[in-house]
């Protein structure tokens, strides 16, 4: 039989299904990784923002974890909402049993500016699960809070880069344009080399979900033996489609297009999934 490449998302759930384990899970399939899930929280959100928080309890996150590791191959994983410390405490002694490329989303608030997660997480998250890392992908205001520092220009973006692997020891970091004018460019750094990604801005204000669909096509394409750089590449192309096609859904930030890669774009899928 031939290799299954098999993705996991550790993450919260957005009921409105376009951010958290439900952009993951729909990104995992559009890009034909197996998807498996350990849900962290339940949140109460839509497209205007979040309205209610329910935590996991965490031996119920780490019986998840167990199913999951005794029963499943496991090729790359990704954390996306750990909200508390005790959450990250379980995960953070389950990374080095996985054994898998590890991609972090560093998710700390909301585009709508709800917090995801408590202050004493985001400083466990930096001091303990960033130095697991195999690529963490922060946005700007998150890649600020890892370095304390404000990000204004390209060049900022690509300095938090390098401090983000040297100082705290991820292996790759990838600093996310979203949130700064002009074309939507990322940068990532490998702990070598500086490599750009860039695609023009695209005008809308559906953009639910970005951050957390382009570290779940990472983690797709890492699952499937891609190296770092064609991931983080092809991961690009597919979410400037889902943003290019986003859903004008709800009465806030509607959700990107998951299955974007399939209207009219044969050339593009054929692209991605080369
Ligand atoms: N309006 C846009 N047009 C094109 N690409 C965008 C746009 N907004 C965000 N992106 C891209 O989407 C990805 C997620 O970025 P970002 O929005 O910064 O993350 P997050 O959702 O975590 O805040 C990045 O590749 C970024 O460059
Ligand atoms: C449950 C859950 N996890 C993560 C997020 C943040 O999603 P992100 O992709 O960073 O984008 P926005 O939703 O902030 O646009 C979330 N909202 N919910």
């Amino acid at each position: 039989m031939k290799h299954i490449p098999c993705a996991l998302t550790i993450a919260g759930s957005d009921p409105s299904g376009g951010a958290g384990i439900q952009a993951d899970l729909k990104t995992f399939q559009e890009l034909q990784s197996y998807g498996m899930s350990v849900i962290t929280s339940l949140t109460a959100q839509n497209t205007t923002g979040v309205q209610g928080v329910y935590h996991i309890p965490t031996d119920m996150i780490e019986q998840q974890l167990t199913s999951i590791m005794n029963d499943m191959p496991i090729h790359a994983f990704k954390t996306g909402m750990i909200a508390n410390v005790d959450m990250m405490k379980v995960i953070e002694k389950r990374v080095p049993e996985i054994n898998a490329p590890y991609i972090m989303d560093p998710v700390m608030v909301a585009t709508s500016g709800d917090p995801l997660i408590s202050t004493q997480a985001q400083q466990y998250l930096c001091n303990h699960l960033l130095p697991l890392a195999t690529v963490v992908t922060p946005n700007i205001p998150e890649a600020e809070t890892i370095i304390g520092e404000k990000i204004n220009t390209e060049d900022d973006m690509k300095e938090a880069a390098i401090q983000i692997v040297k100082h705290y020891g991820a292996q790759a970091a990838l600093i996310k344009g979203g949130h700064i004018k002009g074309d939507a460019v990322d940068f990532l750094y490998d702990g070598n080399n500086m490599f750009t990604f860039s695609a023009q801005r695209i005008e809308t204000k559906n953009s639910h979900g970005t951050g957390c669909t382009l570290s779940a096509a990472i983690t797709a394409f890492l699952a499937q033996g891609a190296s770092f750089y064609d991931a983080v590449k092809r991961s690009k192309t597919y979410i400037t489609l889902a943003i290019k096609h986003s859903l004008p859904l709800g009465n806030g930030s509607g959700p990107t297009n998951h299955w974007a890669p399939r209207i009219n774009e044969t050339t593009k899928l054929e692209e991605i999934k080369s």
